[in-house]
């Protein structure tokens, strides 16, 4: 119920009402004029929100959100609210279940199967979570492994298929493919600004979609993937694939520990979704190596969520990020983190390093680039 304004007189619903009218004209003046599908419930209907890349439009679409949320949670008042919350929300989530579990999904196959396999019922642990490890560091204290009796990645690690589908969930998330996310980035930061035949480290790279794309937008530059070795061979045959492997190689290596000696000194050490995917303790020891081996000119680029300032942001966006922490602390004890507290914690890992700004935000993806150099 954290939507509705604190001002909730009568006008305020011929108020939303009009708003929502209007947002409405524009959106559907839009359609028409670019005769694209109109928004339907139909099995054909078009899968994303109309034309993003126009901001007046993508304006009119956030205030018809916000509107007509605002305007529904005013008409079913607070108790039908919290009837329908104590009641059809649980059985939808359990009917989702069954026919995960039989595989009935198609549409976001990924991102259902993830929700209801392994988010909800280690949510479901988050009570026991809180209460045995209040001020826990460490990343295997979580809801997670109280359910599934290890940590994320190690379950994955014992069940390779559950990676692939979280792959596929991150993409599905995210509103993509990871060829869509991985070409935004190279266009989200100014790469071609870097010295001919500079390195690029890939910390965490996985078998390294984003250094291949970046790879094949920057032929200037070079790219060490950074990950363990039983990603090699997937690695390997991806940079065959997309012609960079002269320029890509892939490097067995643990982040915990120092940079090796080919990687130091590196133009940049990029990260995308690793940090917030840790305590702070662990962060400042993924952090710690890299500042050691940075030169003067190297930089860090860190792809993650910055978490907005409460109320700056549309109230369905604001909800997704809160979300995401909550998703982070369940399944990792870890947490996202906004803009002051991720300068927090890089000066905490090593004190010469500094964020110097937020670089770039890749399209249709809710994270953006940070950059860190080391002071002088
Ligand atoms: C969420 S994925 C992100 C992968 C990639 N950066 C991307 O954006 O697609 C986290 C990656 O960190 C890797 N990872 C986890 N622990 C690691 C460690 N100790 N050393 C190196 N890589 C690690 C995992 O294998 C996985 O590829």
């Amino acid at each position: 119920m954290s939507d509705i304004p604190a001002d909730t007189s009568a006008s305020l619903l011929t108020t939303l009402a009009d708003e929502i009218s209007s947002s409405a004209t524009l959106l559907s003046s839009h359609i028409e004029s670019r005769r694209l599908p109109w928004p339907s419930f139909s099995a054909d209907g078009p899968r994303q929100p109309i034309c993003e890349d126009n901001e007046e439009v993508s304006r009119a679409r956030t205030a018809l959100i916000e509107a007509t949320r605002t305007l529904h949670a005013l008409a079913v008042g607070p108790v039908e609210t919290t009837k329908h919350f104590c009641l059809n929300e649980i059985y939808l989530l359990g009917a989702m279940q069954v026919l995960c579990h039989f595989e009935i999904p198609q549409n976001m196959r990924a991102c259902i199967w993830l929700r209801h396999a392994e988010m909800l019922p280690a949510v479901s642990k988050l009570v026991d979570m809180v209460k045995r490890y209040p001020d826990s560091p460490e990343p295997q204290n979580t809801a997670f492994s109280l359910e599934f009796g290890d940590t994320f990645f190690g379950y994955k690690e014992r069940y390779p298929e559950n990676m692939v589908k979280f792959g596929q969930f991150v993409d599905a998330f995210s509103g993509g493919s990871s060829a869509d996310s991985a070409e935004s980035i190279a266009r989200a930061y100014p790469w071609e600004t870097l010295p001919n035949r500079a390195l690029v480290v890939d910390v965490g790279g996985g078998i390294g979609h984003i250094s291949a794309a970046l790879a094949q937008a920057h032929p200037h530059l070079r790219f060490q993937v950074q990950d363990f070795e039983h990603l090699r061979g997937a690695a390997e045959e991806l940079m065959e694939s997309k012609g960079v492997k002269d320029r890509v190689e892939f490097v067995s290596h643990n982040f915990f520990d120092p940079q090796p000696e080919p990687a130091r000194r590196a133009a940049v050490y990029f990260m995308r979704n690793i940090v917030h995917n840790w305590p702070d303790l662990y962060c400042q020891r993924i952090l710690k190596p890299i500042a050691e081996s940075m030169g003067p000119e190297s930089r860090i680029v860190n792809c993650d969520i910055v978490l907005p300032e409460p109320n700056s942001v549309p109230k369905a966006q604001d909800a997704v990020t809160r979300a995401l922490d909550l998703t982070m602390l369940s399944m990792f004890n870890a947490k996202e983190r906004s803009f002051d507290r991720w300068k927090e914690l890089f000066a905490s890992a090593d004190g010469r390093l500094e964020i110097t700004d937020m670089v770039g935000k890749p399209r249709m993806r809710m994270d953006s680039l940070v950059e860190a150099r080391l002071l002088c």
